[in-house]
C-alpha cells in the first residue's frame, strides 16, 4: 500500500530554487543572482587564500577527528563571540555569555528558537522585519514559535522605513523578541545608519524587548569587522541581554562546511552555567555535535595573528569588489538611458541588492534575458563581474522602462 499517498510535492525553496532553474538554462549569457554566495570577477566560486593556508596548518597537525563535544570545538567559540563583541569586552571577562558552535547560521538560530520556545516565559512570539531572510520564518515556526513582522523596508525609496519601524516596534507586546539583521540585511541590503541603530536600541530597551541579533555578513559589509559589528555593540553597551546568531558562510566563504555559533548573553555566570546546560540538553537529541573541520579552520584563522590580518584584507577585497560592481550596474544603467532613480543600488550594502523589479518583471529578465533572481527581486550582486554588468544593466533596462 502508498504509505505516503498523503504527502504532496512541495514547492522548490524559493531560494535554492533559482539555482535549480539555473542551471538547467544553456543560455550562454545566462547569470545567476539568486543564492547569496560570493563569485570572483571570474564568475567562479572563491576559497579565501587564508583559509586554503589554515586548511594546510590543520591537515599537516595530523590531529584526530575524535568527537568536538555537543557544544563544538572551544577555540572556534571563544574566537567567534570575540569577533562580535571585540577584544575587550566586559560580557566575555565576567564570562556571561553562553556560547556554542552550531551547523552554520541556520542550525545556530534552529538551537536558539528550540531553546527559547522552550525556556523563554515572557512570550513565544518573535518579530521580523519585513521583508527578512525567507528561511527565518520556518526556523521559529518549525520550534514552536509566533512568527510577527514589523514595518522596515520602504518600497518607495527602496531604503528604510525607519517611521514605520518605530511605530510598530512602540506596538510590540513588552517581553516579545525581535529579530534584527546586524549588517547587510537580507534580502534588502539596507541597514539602519548609527544614529538610527542607537534610536532602535533605546525604543527596544524601553519596551522591554528581547533583541535576537542574526549576524552572517560581519566584515562582508563594509570590509570592516568592527565597524560591521557596530548594532551588536551598541546593544551590548546599552544594557540589553541578547541571543546572536553568527555564520562564517559568506565572509570566511566556508558555505559548505557550515560554521555557526549561537550566543545568549547572560546576566550572570551562574545563570550562563544552567542556560548552558539546556542548550546541551536540546542539541544532543538535534545532531549531538557539530563537524570539526570547518570550525578548526575558522578558528585557526581568528587566533593566528598572521593569518587573521590576512584574512581581513581578503574580506575587504570581497565587499570591495561587490561595492564596485554596484557602481558599475548604476553607471551601465545611466548609460543604457534609463531614466529611473537607481541611487539605491549603492546605497544599500551587503551581498544583496534589492532592485526594486516587481515580479512581472522579474520574470522577464528571467525568461527574455536568463537572468536568475529570486521573485522579490533581490539579485546577489556577488554574481555579477565585468563580464556580464553591462549585459545586466541593458537586461533590467529593457525590463524596465
Ligand atoms: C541573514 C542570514 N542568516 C542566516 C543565513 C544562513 O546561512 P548559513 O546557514 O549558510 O550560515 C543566511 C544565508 N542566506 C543566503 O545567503 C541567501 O539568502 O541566499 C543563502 O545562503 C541561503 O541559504 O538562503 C542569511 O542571509
Amino acid at each position: 500500500n502508498a504509505v505516503w499517498s498523503n504527502v504532496e510535492m512541495g514547492p522548490p525553496d524559493a531560494i535554492l530554487g533559482v539555482t535549480e532553474a539555473f542551471k538547467a538554462d544553456n543560455n550562454p549569457k545566462k547569470m545567476n543572482l539568486g543564492v547569496g554566495a560570493y563569485r570572483d570577477d571570474a564568475g567562479k566560486p572563491y576559497v579565501l587564500p587564508s583559509v586554503k593556508q589554515a586548511e594546510m596548518e590543520i591537515v599537516s597537525a595530523g590531529l584526530d577527528k575524535e568527537y568536538a563535544g555537543i557544544i563544538g570545538v572551544p577555540d572556534f567559540n571563544s574566537a567567534a563571540i570575540k569577533l562580535a563583541l571585540g577584544e575587550d569586552s566586559q560580557v566575555i571577562k565576567d564570562k556571561l555569555n553562553v556560547t556554542t558552535q552550531a551547523l552554520s547560521g541556520t542550525g545556530a538560530l534552529r538551537v536558539g528558537a528550540n531553546f527559547f520556545n522552550k525556556w523563554y516565559s515572557p512570550s513565544k512570539t518573535i518579530w521580523l522585519p519585513t521583508p527578512s531572510w525567507g528561511n527565518h520564518t520556518p526556523i521559529f515556526k518549525h520550534a514552536g514559535m509566533n512568527v510577527s513582522a514589523y514595518r522596515y523596508y520602504d518600497p518607495n525609496t527602496c531604503g528604510l522605513d525607519f517611521q514605520g519601524a518605530l511605530e510598530d516596534i512602540n506596538k510590540i507586546p513588552e517581553g516579545d523578541i525581535i529579530m534584527l539583521h546586524a549588517c547587510a540585511h537580507n534580502p534588502t541590503g539596507v541597514d539602519p545608519k548609527p544614529e538610527q541603530w542607537q534610536e532602535l536600541s533605546q525604543v527596544i530597551k524601553a519596551r522591554k524587548l528581547f533583541p535576537f541579533f542574526d549576524s552572517a555578513y560581519q566584515g562582508f559589509a563594509s570590509g570592516d569587522t568592527d565597524r560591521d559589528a557596530f548594532s551588536v555593540r551598541t546593544f551590548i553597551k546599552d544594557g540589553h541581554k541578547i541571543a546572536l546568531t553568527q555564520s562564517f558562510s559568506k565572509n570566511m566563504g566556508l558555505y559548505g562546511e557550515r560554521v555557526g555559533a549561537l550566543t545568549i548573553v547572560c546576566n550572570s555566570a551562574e545563570e550562563a552555567a544552567r542556560v548552558m546546560s539546556q542548550v546541551k540538553i536540546i542539541i544532543r537529541p538535534m545532531y549531538s555535535n557539530p563537524p570539526i573541520h570547518g570550525a578548526r579552520i575558522a578558528a585557526r584563522i581568528l587566533n593566528t595573528p598572521a593569518l587573521n590580518q590576512q584574512w581581513l584584507v581578503e574580506v575587504k577585497g570581497m565587499a570591495d569588489r561587490i561595492m564596485s560592481m554596484r557602481t558599475r550596474l548604476q553607471e551601465g544603467l545611466k548609460r543604457e538611458g534609463s531614466s529611473r532613480n537607481w541611487q539605491h543600488i549603492t546605497d544599500q550594502i551587503g551581498m544583496f541588492c534589492f532592485t526594486g523589479l516587481n515580479p512581472q518583471q522579474v520574470e522577464r529578465l528571467t525568461k527574455e534575458f536568463s537572468v536568475y533572481l529570486t521573485k522579490d527581486g533581490r539579485i546577489s550582486v556577488a554574481g555579477v563581474s565585468s563580464n556580464n554588468v553591462d549585459y545586466l544593466a541593458h537586461a533590467i533596462h529593457e525590463v524596465t522602462k
